[in-house]
């Protein structure tokens, strides 16, 4: 895979063409100093200084202890050092701040490729809905998923040039309160072709979708004929959409082909010898489900290292789940 093919999948390079099928979203610049707050491993773990009276969530989370020493820090020293001192970014937070208000008061919020998807059981809905800076803030630095965009995005590049882009953005989308799942799906595009299309939630089987299947084909395959074919430059890649009520499709997301993009309901190889007909997989079956594919919790929760038993375990059930889904075709 070359890099400009994972650089064509970033939100800030797509988005602007395909803006007017998708959700609605503002995209802002990160300056370096954020881009290293997020990196930042070492000492404990600061929020921002917000800016704003409205912001309720305390600077310093996880470690009431850490509080304590901090504010008695402050209240001794009025040069406190620097090392603890919460960063603020005034500018960003404010740029943030009206981003948020005309998208009606909540984002979804993502980096050049990836949404802290991982960080989600942190915030206090469960979700990746953010209506302030500091809940962004708290999202984005307690991600193990960005650590990906921001260190190894381009690891399966044959070029690769560098470990990451020369720019981070911040793409603010509108939030959607009632997506349902089950009308998400990833459409694989081999050779400039709809090779494949699968349920993009695996982990659950929904009746409905068995009877909408040919119908969601055909608006998916017209919709990808009309818009994207030649729009998008790359031969090789994936793309997400959502299809509504009233079968408008609304593009979701761009990924490269292979590497780190998961291939849901196929494998990569299957999928490169598919070229007749669209290949169009749902979960047929309650006993066809998928585990979670991904983790739902930051790694360190989760011990995924070989000899764990995780490991054998997830290679069992795919390797089970795979052949459910033949035995059920
Ligand atoms: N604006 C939104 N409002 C509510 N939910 C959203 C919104 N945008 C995306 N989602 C949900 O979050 C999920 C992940 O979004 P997205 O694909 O942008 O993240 P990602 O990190 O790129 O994921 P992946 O790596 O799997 O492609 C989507 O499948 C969708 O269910």
């Amino acid at each position: 895979m070359k890099q400009e093919e994972v650089n064509r999948c970033q939100i800030q390079e797509w988005y602007p063409k395909f803006k007017s099928f998708s959700i609605k979203t503002l995209i802002h610049d990160l300056p370096e100093p954020f881009v290293q707050y997020l990196l930042d491993d070492s000492g404990p773990f600061l929020l921002p200084l917000s800016i704003s009276n409205d912001d309720a969530l305390p600077n310093r989370v996880f470690n009431p202890q850490d509080q304590q020493d901090y504010q008695l820090k402050e209240e001794s020293d009025d040069d406190s050092d620097q090392s603890t001192s919460p960063p603020s970014f005034p500018e960003l937070e404010s740029d943030i701040k009206h981003s948020i208000f005309s998208l009606g008061g909540s984002v979804f919020p993502k980096l050049n490729w990836s949404a802290p998807k991982d960080s989600a059981w942190i915030s206090p809905n469960g979700t990746l809905k953010c209506s302030s800076f500091t809940e962004i803030a708290l999202l984005l630095r307690s991600s193990d998923s960005l650590v990906h965009d921001l260190c190894h995005a381009y690891d399966s590049c044959t070029d690769k040039s560098s470990s990451r882009p020369l720019k981070f953005f911040l793409a603010l989308r509108k939030w959607y309160p009632s997506l349902r799942p089950e009308m998400e799906f990833r459409c694989f595009v081999w050779n400039r072709d709809l090779v494949g299309i699968s349920q993009r939630e695996v982990t659950t089987f929904y009746p409905a979708l068995v009877e909408k299947k040919e119908r969601l084909q055909e608006v998916i395959r017209e919709f990808f004929i009309e818009h994207v074919k030649s729009s998008f430059e790359s031969e090789n890649y994936t793309f997400d959409v959502y299809v509504t009520k009233n079968e408008a499709v609304k593009i979701v997301d761009f990924n490269p082909w292979g590497a780190f993009t998961l291939p849901l309901l196929f494998d990569w190889e299957e999928l490169e010898e598919l070229n007749e007909e669209i290949d169009f997989r749902i979960v047929e079956s309650r006993r066809a489900v998928r585990p979670g594919l991904k983790t739902a919790v930051p790694f360190d929760y989760l011990d995924t290292s070989a000899g764990s038993g995780w490991d054998q375990f997830l290679k069992n059930a795919d390797q089970e789940l795979k052949q459910q889904t033949r035995d059920d075709d």
